[in-house]
């Protein structure tokens, strides 16, 4: 006994430690998740058939240990995936797989488990437990497409359901936590009507308490709590139908004394009447059944099975608070067809049932009654049968609440251990289970997580590699590419300014002389044609020399475009010579053709014929002198003074013309 209590005792610690520990990776990993790094969703799938046939890997020292290939993507990024290798955990360690990458498998360390000690199957290690997330929920929640699901997801979306997953599996724990640390345990008493229950449950508290009577008289369930449950106090709390109760609230429950308890049930004719019974145990905790220390027992005494009864105890078994069933049979009369039946079904729930045969002193012929009760046993519950002898008690109990019995106080013992270890199964398994599957959850998390973290520091750390010489350069070459550059460009711009200045006196002087601006061919003066054409001949003359000026100024403006054109040169040669490779160039293109526009509408025509960015604009500046009707107008001096009124135009425009 007292083994089952150090075992459990020490179960019950571990668990809690881990619950505790799994609460602060679950936190940890939440923190992570939202201030560091989002977590990814990994996908494991098969490989084709071919591939995903076990990979032994073996060495000298530890010849079997299976692991498993997959291929490993993320449901936000499509483009990655990888085979990942499943490779089962040893025995002892919270995790059930470890996930790596090729690469890192063959440098595992070996070990020579056998795969039957693993936690969980690597089948199902490859997939999400408690962290599964329907994806197909994704934000519009229609997509059943894979690729038009992917692209809805965005890594920050998986992210928050995944952080919401972990909220609530921190809930789940927290509530297990509760459940593991509860030290309440129901027993529910239950059998056959006249079988002597009550009779059972008073030897176990070793009080008259509950009402005894040869003609079937317990007509509710009765819950025997230790009184320290109620501030000490020994009372009977009856329970209103349809309200759940709570001791602190009274407007759950009437109180009543006691000793009202067997007037209250013979007079009960609910079939379903819940009473809370408190009583004061004095007895120490080693012997207290109620109180004793690691478990508290309530103990329900259900109303003998009939038609009537049957279906709310049999519902009321099922309950999963309840950790035990008690089944109390007469030795004298065996098991009822009602007994029989709630055996089986109750066996079917909960596999083990304590049997209580009852009334044993009495039977003659013990070793038949024995036999027999056995044999039904093995009918009705083959579970319970196989362990008979910490199962199935033959006592006396009303004799055993006189004197000193030893077959009870096996029958005691044996109880207490059964509670423990249903408990341990009821409330310990549940919690450990449930912390095996996260803490698998949170392996694989954890692993895909890491190969996706290691590929992209070795992609930035190249980056780095690659970049940092290429930043040093540029940072050396900044001054004397910035010199450079404005060498270039005042060259450039005096160049331009003074072969413009040059071109544009040379076409005024010579038109100021009453020649043409420019020598080209095709432009001549108009010939002389006589006194009666003069005032047309005037106007020639001068439409032929504003022509010519404006020759020039085009002239002028081919040398900018040249003279610009190789400063152009010279500054992409700039950026060759500074800027390292890799490094992308400019994609601007410069059209010497689009200088001296102020045509925005044509210089957006150019630019989406050529489809590049452009530097400056279309066409000449277009000032046209030989055009403008203003400019021919001819005077009656044009006739004596020609040379000097163009003199009086030109001077006045050269300074503008110089800045064009
Ligand atoms: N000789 C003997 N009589 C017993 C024993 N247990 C119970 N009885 C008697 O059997 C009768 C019924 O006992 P109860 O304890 O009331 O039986 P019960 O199963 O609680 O009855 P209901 O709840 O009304 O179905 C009473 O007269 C008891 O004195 C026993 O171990 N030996």
């Amino acid at each position: 006994m007292e083994d089952v209590q150090e075992k459990y005792l020490e179960q019950k610690e571990r668990l809690l430690g881990a619950i505790d520990s799994a609460k602060t990776i679950l936190s940890d990993l939440r923190i992570f998740n939202r201030d560091s790094w989002v977590v990814r969703y990994p996908q494991l799938r098969d490989q084709s058939a071919e591939e995903s046939t076990p990979v032994e890997v073996s060495t000298s020292k530890a010849p079997k240990r299976k692991s498993i290939r997959r291929s490993l993507s993320f449901a936000d990024d499509p483009t990655f995936q990888t085979d990942v290798v499943l490779t089962p955990a040893r025995k002892g360690m919270a995790r059930s797989m470890t996930l790596a990458s090729i690469a890192d498998e063959t440098a595992e360390e070996q070990s020579n488990e056998e795969d039957e000690d693993r936690l969980v199957a690597p089948s199902d290690a490859a997939d999400f437990h408690v962290f599964r997330l329907d994806l197909k929920l994704g934000s519009h929640g229609s997509s059943s497409s894979p690729a038009a699901l992917v692209s809805q997801l965005e890594k920050a979306s998986i992210a928050n359901l995944l952080d919401d997953r972990i909220g609530a599996s921190m809930n789940h724990i927290n509530k297990l936590r509760q459940r593991v640390e509860d030290k309440s345990s129901k027993v529910l008493v239950t059998g056959d009507l006249n079988a002597g229950k009550s009779t059972f449950v008073n030897a176990l508290l070793k009080r008259e308490v509950m009402p005894v009577d040869q003609q079937p008289c317990t007509t509710a369930f009765c819950e025997v709590h230790d009184a320290a449950d109620n501030d000490g106090k020994e009372e009977l709390h009856i329970l209103k139908e349809g309200i759940p109760y709570s001791r602190e609230d009274e407007s759950t429950y009437t109180r009543a004394d006691l000793s009202e308890l067997e007037s209250i049930v013979s007079e009960n004719e609910n079939v379903q009447q819940m009473l809370k019974v408190y009583l004061r145990d004095a007895r120490s905790p080693t012997e207290s059944l109620l109180s004793n220390g690691i478990v508290d027992i309530s103990l329900i005494d259900a109303p003998g099975l009939n038609r009537d009864s049957m279906k709310t105890t049999a519902v009321f078994a099922r309950q999963e608070e309840i950790d035990v069933v008690v089944f109390v049979v007469s030795a004298e009369n065996h098991f009822t067809l009602s007994a029989k039946e709630f055996l089986w079904n109750a066996s079917n729930e909960k596999a083990y049932l304590f049997i209580v045969v009852n009334k044993y002193e009495q039977i003659r012929d013990k070793a038949k009654c024995r036999r027999l009760v056995l044999e039904q046993i093995k009918q009705l519950s083959p579970r319970t049968f196989e362990d008979a002898e910490d199962l199935v008690h033959f006592v006396d109990s009303a004799s055993a609440f006189q004197k000193d019995s030893q077959s009870f106080e096996n029958l005691e013992s044996s109880l207490r251990s059964f509670v423990l270890v249903k408990r341990a199964k009821s409330k310990l398994t549940p919690a450990s289970t449930y912390l095996t599957h996260l803490l698998s959850d949170v392996d694989l998390l954890v692993g895909a997580n890491a190969i996706v973290a290691e590929t992209e520091l070795e992609r930035a750390l190249e980056d780095l590699n690659r970049s940092r010489p290429v930043l040093e350069k540029m940072k050396n070459g900044r001054e004397a590419l910035d010199e450079s550059l404005e060498h270039v460009e005042e060259a450039g711009s005096s160049r331009s300014r003074m072969r413009t200045k040059e071109i544009l006196n040379d076409a005024l002087v010579r038109v100021g002389q009453g020649k043409l601006g420019v020598e080209v061919s095709g432009l001549n003066m108009p010939s002389y044609p006589g006194f009666l054409g003069i005032w047309e001949y005037a106007r020639e003359v001068r439409k032929t020399l504003l022509t010519s000026v404006d020759i020039a100024v085009k002239l002028a403006e081919d040398e900018a475009r040249k003279i610009t054109s190789t400063g152009v040169d010279k500054v992409f040669q700039l950026g060759e010579d500074h800027l390292p490779e890799g490094v992308e160039r400019s994609r601007r293109v410069f059209m010497p053709e689009a200088m001296f526009s102020t045509d925005k509408l044509a210089r957006k025509k150019a630019r989406r014929q050529s489809g590049a960015l452009l530097a400056g604009g279309v066409y000449t500046l277009g000032i046209s002198l030989g055009q403008r009707p203003d400019m021919l107008e001819t005077t009656f001096f044009d006739i004596f003074d020609v040379q000097h009124q163009f003199r009086i135009h030109f001077s006045d425009k050269s300074s503008e013309e110089e800045g064009c």
